[in-house]
């Protein structure tokens, strides 16, 4: 059922990678587009509307109550709760270690201040999904993030399971995370939601958070007009593994991606051959026994692939161009090999650090770039809570040091005004203002 790629296939799947990087998304953009602007204009109304013809689910109230929230409480099974609380450490302590705290400088011999001031963003919003599958782990790696930057106002957006009601565990996680407000909404009608605001659910500075394809499209689609951290899609493996490596926990860990969605895409590496076929075959065996088999076998046959390569290097360079969300490296050399990996949003090493134990619990963020962004992105952490502002000092001595090389580089671009800004100073000092007027 997954095809094995061998020769050059590998550059023709490349390829086809790189097409539907693009085509998924534009693919969607008209449906997206199309509830953005219903949100922009019917605000609650039109949330209600695509809330009640994607979740199937007619809303009054779109925000959950304190009383739903201590209901949660009173619910969830104490041994699930111990676990949230253990995974919540874990990544508390991942996470604080990337708080900054700015900087300011004199440089030596200058009567000048220079520096970096750090604020929290004032309000961010948190995407959790909800469709296929309700995701309390991406309450914990959005919002803890979020809490450790300093952010004043945390409001989260989830869809409403079929009864209207948003899963126990989903609401325990934001309340033990700190979150705000939480709103029954999802897709690109939640999105449209906290870019434009509406009566119900305020607009927020920043979105950040993963989702399928009407998710992600539609952060693309607002970015600008309010922050979002980066396209964090359908989820996507890439392992690499050499002979020595276990087919079966190669087989495994490609289902945990693939069970996500239809649109997930799960991608073997292999320098042996032997090593693909008994992969394929485990794939058939594994997949027998799992719930999600549909999703699964959809997932392998459009997006899956076994690609055979001559040597490990071409293993990475393949990777290093697909630029995966996650990437497991299952060789005997994994603690050489991580160094050569340029691109990928994480990276998971050796046959005993599955992905899972990093979407729940390892503590490094679990909302990863996805369709290659991760050439230029990165995992959500602190900074994307985080705004960054120059500090800048002149004394009197100090402008007057600098004040002709300024002067220089503006009339250099032929921005005279700027230029008057520093010489009207100089003037003054040298008392030579000539009937007001500036040269
Ligand atoms: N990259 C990451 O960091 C990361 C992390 C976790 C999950 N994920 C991904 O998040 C996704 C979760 O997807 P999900 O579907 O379970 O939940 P979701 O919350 O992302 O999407 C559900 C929403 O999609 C909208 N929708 C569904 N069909 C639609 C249609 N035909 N037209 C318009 N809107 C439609 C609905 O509004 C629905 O509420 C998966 O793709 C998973 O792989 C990615
Ligand atoms: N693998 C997902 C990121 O692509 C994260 C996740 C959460 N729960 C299970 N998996
Ligand atoms: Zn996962």
């Amino acid at each position: 059922m997954v095809r094995i790629i061998k020769d050059n296939g590998a550059e023709e799947f490349l390829d086809a990678v790189k097409k539907r990087n693009s085509e998924d998304y534009n693919n969607v953009y008209d449906a997206v587009d199309r509830v953005l602007d219903a949100v922009r204009i019917n605000k609650d109304a039109a949330v209600r509307k695509y809330t009640y013809e994607f979740d199937n689910v007619n809303l009054e109230n779109l925000q959950v109550t304190e009383n739903e929230i201590e209901q949660a409480f009173k619910t969830i099974d104490p041994e699930l709760l111990e676990t949230i609380k253990k995974a919540k450490e874990n990544i508390e302590a991942f996470h604080i270690k990337q708080k900054r705290n700015g900087y300011k400088f004199k440089p030596e011999g200058k009567d000048i201040l220079l520096g970096q001031l750090i604020n929290p963003i004032e309000k961010a919003g948190i995407y959790v999904p909800g469709g296929k599958a309700a995701y309390p782990s991406t309450v914990l790696m959005n919002a803890i993030p979020a809490k450790i930057a300093g952010v004043n106002e945390i409001i989260m957006i989830t869809p409403p399971q079929p009864d209207g009601s948003i899963k126990d565990s989903i609401l325990v996680a934001a309340s033990l995370s700190g979150v705000d407000k939480i709103f029954k909404v999802g897709g690109a009608q939640g999105i449209g939601a906290l870019a434009y605001g509406t009566e119900s659910i305020p607009k927020v500075y920043k979105i950040t958070g993963p989702g399928n394809i009407y998710v992600a499209a539609a952060k693309r689609r607002v970015s600008g007009f309010v922050g979002i951290d980066m396209i964090a899609g359908p989820s996507e493996i890439l392992i690499i593994a050499d002979e020595f490596a276990n087919s079966a926990y190669i087989a495994a860990d490609m289902i945990s991606q693939a069970e996500h969605d239809e649109m997930a895409a799960s991608i073997l590496v292999t320098n042996s051959c032997t090593v693909a076929k008994k992969v394929q075959a485990e794939l058939e065996k594994q997949l027998s026994k799992l719930e999600r088999r549909e999703i699964i076998v959809k997932s392998l046959e459009n997006q899956g692939a076994i690609i055979v390569t001559d040597s490990l290097s071409q293993c990475v360079e393949l990777s290093n161009e697909i630029a995966p969300e996650h990437l497991e490296l299952l060789t005997a050399n994994s603690f050489e090999l991580y160094k050569s990996i340029k691109n990928a949003g994480a990276i998971f090493m050796g046959e005993y650090s599955p992905e899972p134990v990093g979407d729940y619990f390892a503590g490094p963020n679990h909302t990863l770039p996805t369709s290659s962004t991760a050439k230029f992105s990165s995992a959500l952490s602190v900074d994307d809570f985080i705004k960054k502002t120059s500090l800048i000092y002149y004394s009197k001595e100090a402008l007057k040091e600098s004040a002709d090389d300024i002067i220089r580089f503006a009339e250099n671009e032929g921005l005279n005004g700027h230029a008057n800004a520093v010489r009207i100073r100089k003037q003054e000092w040298t008392q030579n203002i000539s009937n007001g007027e500036l040269q």
